[in-house]
């Protein structure tokens, strides 16, 4: 029987999606699939079909003598003339035009930038190993343990292109610390493959070869860097800057055999809050590290009414995380609707572009600010905040509703939600500062995105429809430097939070001031 063979480069996966499941609502991504659909279809209509049928009952044993000299003839002279037909280039002209009509929609470069930036930073915090991120798998690896983090249903593997530009962006940098792993997997990929040219790819094993080279080199490792050389130049002979380098290398080696052994520990570039990176990236981690209630008596669980006929009918179940700074999480603060719902009103808003907000560039997070007048629901949750901290949340002594959403590789770095300069912009709502933080969380995320506070040493995993509330400001109205957090950088998943942030202001009688600034 003979194998189907599809034209054009189009694999029969990329015909059947056409029109992807991707929702319209997804703007720029949505619009390309559904022109890049348009051209396959108006391919597969004629062209695609007429190749298809010159395949047709292939499959099928062949006994009958007719059957076996036209399957023969099609495949030896039908397919090619079709192929070379007047017909097929105009369909590569169809091809063409369709692509540059999308063209200015279609992802930038620094959107692929960014996008291998986001999976560099999720495989330093996440301790992720490059070749099972390459497989499909997210495996933290320390030592000899290797955990898994996530276990995806499909198994979504890279190609050895995908992992050379990823490698290249690293490399552009002069980032040989993230380079050389995801270049040793392209070459490694690459050579597995040899000889199976794929129309989109960009890059060879040559390629591969030659940059981690010279990642090798440039990391100190000289004889990698002559290894990887010579066997570049097995595949390209003639190559004259290759052969000089290989000498070069050689010389070297040669100068100073001890480069041989030399174990070179390649620093992973700086990034800011350095000192602190450490412990949040192991707090990111551990995926919510707070004590356990048993070991610490003063945290506990309990349901909350805080004397309110409004809470007295629906108590809400308050979890004590931490005391100082005080950090309580309240579950089921919302229900499954009212999160979808505010979700949703934020959703034009945040959602800018379908591309970008895969993953994102350096804040990465899109944020809405909702005023009260948009919908009763925000009414009733400011009244529900209010009646379950017992403070003023009514205009100006909190700001509007603000829903955050991460996209993969999302991240809040470490910060303050209160000012901490007296010409910060938070003081124009002449309220004060930001004396709480309320944060509602209005999804779930299948891994990563804990709320980790840095300086108190613990994480929040991401519960959906829970609220974490924590005090900025001691009664002094000082800012309580133990309150520095952040957002972890989401793995796998789509985060939505909300925050309600009340100001001093409105609060006198609520949360009285003190001259202590422990309280
Ligand atoms: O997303 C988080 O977990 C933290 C968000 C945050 O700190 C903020 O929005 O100010
Ligand atoms: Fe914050």
């Amino acid at each position: 029987s003979y194998q189907m063979f599809h034209p054009l480069g189009l694999r029969s996966s990329a015909i059947s999606s056409g029109k992807s499941s991707l929702t319209p609502s997804n703007s720029h991504l949505g619009a390309v699939a559904i022109s890049v659909s348009e051209i396959i279809q108006f391919l597969s209509s004629r062209f695609y079909d007429k190749v298809l049928s010159l395949h047709e009952d292939s499959a099928t044993p062949v006994s009958n003598p007719l059957l076996a000299f036209t399957l023969i003839k099609r495949l030896q002279s039908d397919w090619r003339n079709v192929v070379h037909s007047l017909e097929a280039s105009e369909n590569i002209r169809a091809l063409k035009d369709g692509y540059e009509k999308v063209e200015q929609d279609l992802p930038a470069f620094e959107d692929l930038e960014g996008a291998a930036r986001a999976l560099m930073r999720l495989q330093d915090v996440y301790m992720l190993n490059v070749k099972g991120l390459a497989q499909g798998v997210f495996q933290r690896v320390t030592g000899s343990a290797v955990t898994d983090l996530y276990s995806p249903r499909r198994l979504f593997s890279l190609t050895a292109d995908d992992c050379f530009q990823v490698g290249k962006v690293a490399y552009d940098m002069g980032d040989y610390y993230h380079a050389i792993p995801w270049l040793e997997e392209a070459v490694s990929l690459f050579r597995g493959s040899y000889g199976e040219w794929k129309t989109e790819d960009e890059a060879s094993l040559e390629d591969a070869l030659d940059h981690l080279a010279f990642a090798y080199f440039q990391a100190g490792n000289v004889s990698c860097a002559l290894s990887l050389s010579r066997e570049f130049l097995l595949y390209s002979p003639d190559n004259k800057r290759m052969s000089r380098n290989v000498l070069k290398y050689e010389k070297l080696l040669a100068e100073s055999p001890t480069r041989v052994v030399a174990e070179t520990v390649i620093q992973r570039p700086n990034v800011p809050h350095l000192q602190t990176r450490d412990t949040y990236e192991g707090l990111c981690q551990t995926l919510g590290s707070q004590p356990t209630h048993y070991q610490i008596p003063s945290l506990y669980c309990s349901y909350e009414t805080n004397s309110s006929p409004y809470l007295l009918l629906q108590p809400i179940r308050k979890e004590v995380i931490h005391l100082e700074p005080y950090v309580v999480l309240y579950h089921d603060f919302v229900n499954d609707l009212e999160a979808q719902k505010i979700r949703g009103l934020a959703e034009p808003w945040v959602i800018i572009s379908g591309i970008r907000s895969l993953m994102l560039q350096p804040v990465m997070c899109f944020s809405a600010w909702l005023k009260d007048t948009v919908d009763p629901l925000l009414v009733t949750l400011d009244h529900r905040i209010g009646a379950l901290t017992g403070l003023d949340v009514q205009p100006p002594y909190a700001e509007y509703l603000q829903v955050v959403n991460y996209g993969i590789g999302g991240h809040y770095e470490p910060h303050f939600d209160h000012a901490t300069s007296p010409t910060s912009p938070l003081y124009r709502m002449k309220s004060g500062n930001r004396v709480a933080t309320f944060m509602i969380y209005l999804s779930s995320v299948e891994a990563g995105g804990a709320t980790a506070f840095i300086y108190a040493n613990f994480s929040v995993p991401v519960v959906k429809n829970a609220a974490l509330f924590w005090w900025n400001l001691h009664r002094s109205g000082e800012g309580d430097g133990d309150t520095l957090h952040a957002g972890c950088p989401v793995l796998v998943g789509d985060k939505w939070v909300a925050n309600k942030w009340i100001h001093e202001y409105g609060q006198e009688f609520r949360r009285p001031c003190s001259s202590s600034p422990e309280d």
